[in-house]
């Protein structure tokens, strides 16, 4: 019994220019019907990875396969038109001239009554029927966003590269717009790859998120699993604010001023960093000078005066500047704590929330 081949392969994939790798050895799977989105820093070779799928930028080593047939490797290359590819970018542009329904039709085969039907139920799909004759200047930019979205999907490609569409979106339209997108792409069963620097547009759209850093993917998985289960302090870093703090292993354990943390494979003498997240730091009043017992779940609490809290909307953002050695750490909290300045608190650990690393 064979399995079935990933609607969208790369293996190995290195682009360099200059002499210096941009895309260094990337590797991943996309299944019809599948969401991945490639996160990252900007610069850290996204882009390129999407432009040589497309077909319009060519690897140094490696090969591209759809369905299990290679496209492309570095001495055979079927030509982008005939890759099955939508493309979909920030910078899109409709073709002022042709109508919403031409713009929509522009690379559809068949007879005009198909053509038609095609533009018409992707149109109703995105609620924008009534524009089909009108052209595209009256559209809002959301609009026009939604019919670049149906243009790219209506040939129905095996496979839909999308590079930080929604980028030039105010903030109001752009999660719905999101949504919505997110709905026709799942039922056209399209392989989507979309490169994203937004880790809440990465956690939002992907079935699957790969991590990208420095031309490599660095982290893959769900996207429950990234983040909680992040590989090294940058992955953490990259989803929200952290907090860390450094200890010295010995026998396994560190000791810091937050209790023991477990440091398995880290050999005595090593420093590790212990990262957490604002919102798992627990604070505690203090109850006449003093802070609550330890816990096997919280471990110690340390004592702090409160710097500054500011009110965030949905959370309180609390920064509080640590008796043990002067540093800051915040801490969120939901809804409305704002503390005065001065104020005594204690801060406790989740154990099961925090990550240590070895420090580097
Ligand atoms: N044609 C080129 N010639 C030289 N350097 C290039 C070329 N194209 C891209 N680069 C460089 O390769 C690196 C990766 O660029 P790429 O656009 O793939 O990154 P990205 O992750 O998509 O970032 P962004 O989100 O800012 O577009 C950058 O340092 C960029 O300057």
């Amino acid at each position: 019994m064979s399995a079935i081949p990933p609607r969208l392969e790369i293996r190995n994939l290195i682009r360099r220019f200059d002499g210096q790798p941009v895309v260094n050895d990337v590797s991943l799977k996309v299944s019809p019907g599948q969401v991945t989105c490639l996160l990252g820093p900007s610069g850290c070779g996204k882009s390129t990875t999407l432009r040589m799928i497309a077909g319009v930028e060519m690897q140094d080593e490696g090969e591209i396969y759809v369905d299990g047939n290679l496209i492309c490797d570095t001495v055979f290359r079927v030509p982008p038109e005939r890759r099955h590819i939508g493309l979909m970018f920030q910078d899109f542009a409709l073709f002022p001239h042709l109508t919403v329904g031409d713009n929509v039709a522009f690379g559809l085969a068949g007879s005009k009554e198909q053509k038609r039907a095609r533009v018409e139920e992707l149109l109703d799909k995105v609620g924008l029927t009534r524009f089909i004759d009108g052209y595209p200047y009256l559209l809002s930019g959301g609009e026009q966003q939604r019919v670049a979205l149906v243009r790219a999907l209506a040939p129905r490609p095996k496979i839909m590269l999308m590079d930080e569409p929604f980028s030039g979106l105010d903030n109001r339209l752009r999660d719905d717009i999101r949504d919505q997108t997110l709905e026709i792409l799942k039922q056209e069963d399209a392989a989507v790859l979309l490169v994203t620097h937004e880790p809440e547009e990465a956690m939002r759209m992907a079935d699957e998120i790969a991590l990208m850093r420095d031309g490599r993917i660095v982290q893959q998985g769900a996207p429950y699993n990234i983040y909680n289960a992040p590989r090294d302090k940058q992955a953490v870093a990259f989803f929200s604010d952290i907090n860390v703090i450094r200890g010295k292993v010995k026998g396994a354990l560190t000791e810091t001023p937050f209790g023991q943390f477990l440091a398995p494979g880290v050999p005595d003498g090593n420093e590790v960093e212990i990262v957490i997240r604002p919102q798992h730091l627990k604070i505690e009043f203090d109850r006449s000078g003093k802070g609550p017992l330890p816990t096997p779940q919280h471990g110690a609490a340390a004592r702090g005066e409160v710097v500054r809290a500011r009110f965030m909307g949905a959370e309180s953002l609390i920064e509080i500047r640590m008796d043990y050695d002067g540093s800051i750490l915040k801490a969120t909290v939901p809804n409305v704590f704002l503390p005065n300045p001065g104020r005594v608190l204690w801060l406790m650990f989740r154990r099961d929330r925090c990550f240590v690393f070895p420090a580097g």
